[in-house]
Parts: structure tokens; C-alpha cells; sequence
């Protein structure tokens, strides 16, 4: 399988473009950085890659194919808030069951404990709630995975066991991954390729575009 971005742009409303005529793809089974500053776009473009908006041109494409717009899509995002990625008026285990059933296994190395899938997610901290999002997007149909900054409100001991659990299962479903991080030493742990978003978006080859490399 593979996920392309063909050529998109984006901008929010009339303000100024983000993204210009960006392009990569992502091959099943690969792990592939998105590294870039701050405010370059790469949320952006892990919203656009998910689906999630539509790009004002160009085209994101799974085989070939335009993503599905029913149903439980094959491209899931990982948000850098979970509190943005849940509804609140759900409790935990409805969240964590809505698109598949994860084993005891999954809840356990996620440190996801049995009390608090009774509690609401306002019950829960920022990390606990992540741990809920990430196990609920490791189900069989996900074929590609995009972590944006999924890791980084979590303690080192538990983002070191999130990722080693999560790239388990991303290598033994050849899922692709896509990790959006502004830490290096992590990209470079997990990943196969590292992608420059500056260096594929042409906006930057615009004057008065900030160049600073962070
Ligand atoms: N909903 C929005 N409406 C208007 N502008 C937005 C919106 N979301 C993001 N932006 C702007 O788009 C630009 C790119 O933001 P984005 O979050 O994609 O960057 P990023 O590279 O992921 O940044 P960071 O590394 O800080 O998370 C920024 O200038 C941001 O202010």
C-alpha cells in the first residue's frame, strides 16, 4: 500500500499559504520523520494526509485512491492534543471501543488501567487521555498511522514503552507510520527516513518566507 500527497497546497481561510504544491508518499511498512520549525505546516499537513481537511489543491491518495470518506478510514491521526480527538460526553471505554476491541495486552503495555474505563475524559490527565488514543487506532484496519507530537506530554518512561508497544505492532501489520516530532534523537530511533517539510514545500522558495531552521 502506499499513501501519496500529490502537490497540495493549503492555506486557512484568506490567510497566507502554508503549504505549496507538497509532495511525498509513504510506503506500507515504512517509518518516516516529518521534521520541520515551528509553524511550517507539518500539522497541517498530517490533517490533510489524514483527511481530516481538504487541501485548496492537489490530492492525497491510498493505491492510487481518494481516502475513504465512510467508515473507519485506513489513515489515522495521532493528535498532539487528545482532548481535541475524543468526545467528551463519552466514557473512556466507549472512546476506546468505538472503532475495535484492543486485548488486555494492548491496555496493559499502555499503562491504560481497568478504573478508568468507567471515568469521563475530563476524569483523566492529558497523558492518560493519550494512552486511550493511541490504543484505539492500532486496530487491524489501520493501515497507515501519523503521530503528531503524540508522545510528548508523556513522562520518558512511558513514552519509551508507548513507542517500543506501538512500533511492535506498526512492524508486525507492515502499517506505514508517519512520525510529525521536533525531537530529533526520536526520529532518528524510530524511523527508517527523515522528511524536511521547508525542504519539499515551495513556499519556501518565495522571498520574505521565514528560512530559519530551529
Ligand atoms: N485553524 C487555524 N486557523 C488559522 N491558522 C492556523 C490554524 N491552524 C494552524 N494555523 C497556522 O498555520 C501555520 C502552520 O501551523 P501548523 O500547526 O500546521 O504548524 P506545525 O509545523 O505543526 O507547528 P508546531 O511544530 O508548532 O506544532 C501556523 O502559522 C499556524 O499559526
Amino acid at each position: 500500500m502506499l499513501l501519496e500527497a500529490k502537490n497540495i497546497s493549503y492555506r486557512y481561510r484568506q490567510g497566507p499559504w502554508i503549504l505549496k504544491e507538497v509532495t511525498l508518499s509513504v510506503g506500507e511498512g515504512e517509518q518516516v520523520g516529518l521534521v520541520g520549525p515551528s509553524g511550517y505546516g507539518k500539522s497541517t499537513l498530517s490533517r490533510i494526509l489524514a483527511g481530516y481537511i481538504k487541501p485548496a489543491s492537489g490530492e492525497v491518495l491510498l493505491d492510487g485512491r481518494e481516502l475513504p470518506t465512510e467508515g473507519h478510514s485506513p489513515v489515522q491521526l495521532i493528535y498532539q492534543h487528545p482532548e481535541k480527538a475524543i468526545n467528551p460526553l463519552w466514557r473512556m471505554k466507549d472512546i476506546l471501543n468505538e472503532g475495535w476491541v484492543p486485548d488486555q495486552r494492548i491496555l496493559d503495555s499502555m499503562g491504560i488501567e481497568p478504573g478508568w474505563l468507567e471515568r469521563w475524559p475530563s476524569e483523566l490527565s492529558g497523558g492518560e487521555l493519550q494512552r486511550f488514543c493511541i490504543a484505539r487506532v492500532l486496530g487491524p484496519k489501520t493501515r497507515f498511522l501519523i503521530a503528531d507530537e503524540m508522545s510528548t506530554m508523556l513522562d520518558v518512561i512511558t513514552q519509551a514503552q508507548i513507542w517500543e508497544l506501538m512500533l511492535r505492532i506498526v512492524e508486525e501489520r507492515r502499517m506505514g507510520l508517519i512520525v510529525v516530532t521536533h525531537n530529533k534523537a526520536l526520529a532518528q530511533n524510530v524511523c527508517t527516513r527523515i522528511i524536511s517539510l521547508p525542504e519539499l514545500n515551495k513556499l519556501n522558495t518565495n522571498a520574505g518566507f521565514p528560512q530559519n531552521e530551529e
